[in-house]
């Protein structure tokens, strides 16, 4: 028998219409805890489509959607606590200190205030930002500010992280130690990482599943495979296409 109770994310059937076309085209997603799933898919594939439908931000016009058990259509307030969410641009107010900016988050996410400070200190102390917690985040470097938004995502100890496109415009020490964090976090949560990185999928992922043209066209793990971008290559352009590492994806 199938057991679905360690599913953190159990979205079936997704599909989402703009008027007459079909961008995302009867998906699965299936989200377990400790595992970091990859969602890649070269550009138009309908990876944000998908990741606005699962974060509760945009209708699907088929499909059920259940976060932790709940069921995100009926009880969208309850099952967006399960859940935190890095858009690709971190939603943090250049104005604010790091501390300040997390404790409206806490403050947001109807964090008892007895509670803030100790969960303020959780999310700072995760994602490396303890010495940084008085500066500014306007003055902050880009992987820092990441970092924050990351923390923002961490902050009310949810079940699933979701995060898109994380470490774009990085530097290459950057990108090592935003890796080394969502492998970690892993650890403790269900997480879903968007990216156009493929090496990237390779570091940090345990599965990965390639969306085109709104079809999930691969859903496994990276075991046993040398090259994820000759597996993606072979996917999106037939398996006679010719990988050539100029082409940009
Ligand atoms: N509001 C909208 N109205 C009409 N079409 C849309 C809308 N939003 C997205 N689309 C279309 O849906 C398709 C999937 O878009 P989506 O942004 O989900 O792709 P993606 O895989 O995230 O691409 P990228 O890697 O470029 O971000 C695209 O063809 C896009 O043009």
């Amino acid at each position: 028998m199938i057991n679905h109770q360690d599913r953190l994310i159990s979205a079936l059937g997704l599909s989402r219409y703009y008027g007459e076309r079909c961008v995302v085209n009867n998906v699965d997603v299936v989200l377990r805890k400790g595992e970091v799933l990859g969602l890649l898919g070269p550009n138009g594939a309908g990876k944000s489509t998908t990741m606005q439908m699962l974060t509760g931000n945009l209708s699907p016009s088929e499909g059920e959607i259940q976060i932790n058990t709940i069921d995100l259509l009926d009880e969208p307030i309850k099952a967006k606590q399960q859940m935190g969410y890095l858009p690709e641009q971190p939603p943090v107010y250049r104005d604010l200190t790091v501390s300040e900016y997390l404790h409206y988050c806490a403050r947001l996410r109807h964090i008892p205030k007895a509670e803030c400070r100790r969960m303020v200190a959780y999310a700072s102390e995760r994602c490396g930002l303890q010495e940084v917690s008085k500066r500014l985040i306007g003055n902050l470097s880009k992987g820092f500010r990441q970092r924050v938004g990351i923390a923002q995502a961490i902050l009310h100890n949810p079940a699933v992280v979701i995060l898109d496109e994380p470490t774009v415009g990085l530097d290459p020490i950057q990108i090592r130690e935003i890796r080394r964090l969502i492998r970690e976090l892993g650890k403790d949560h269900g997480i879903i990482l968007s990216t156009h990185i493929l090496p990237e999928v390779q570091a940090v992922c345990d599965r990965v599943q390639i969306l085109n043209q709104g079809k999930t066209v691969f859903n496994n793990t990276l075991d046993g495979v040398e090259s994820l971008e000759k597996v993606f290559f072979d996917l999106i352009f037939g398996a006679d296409a010719v990988a050539s590492e100029e082409v940009a994806v």
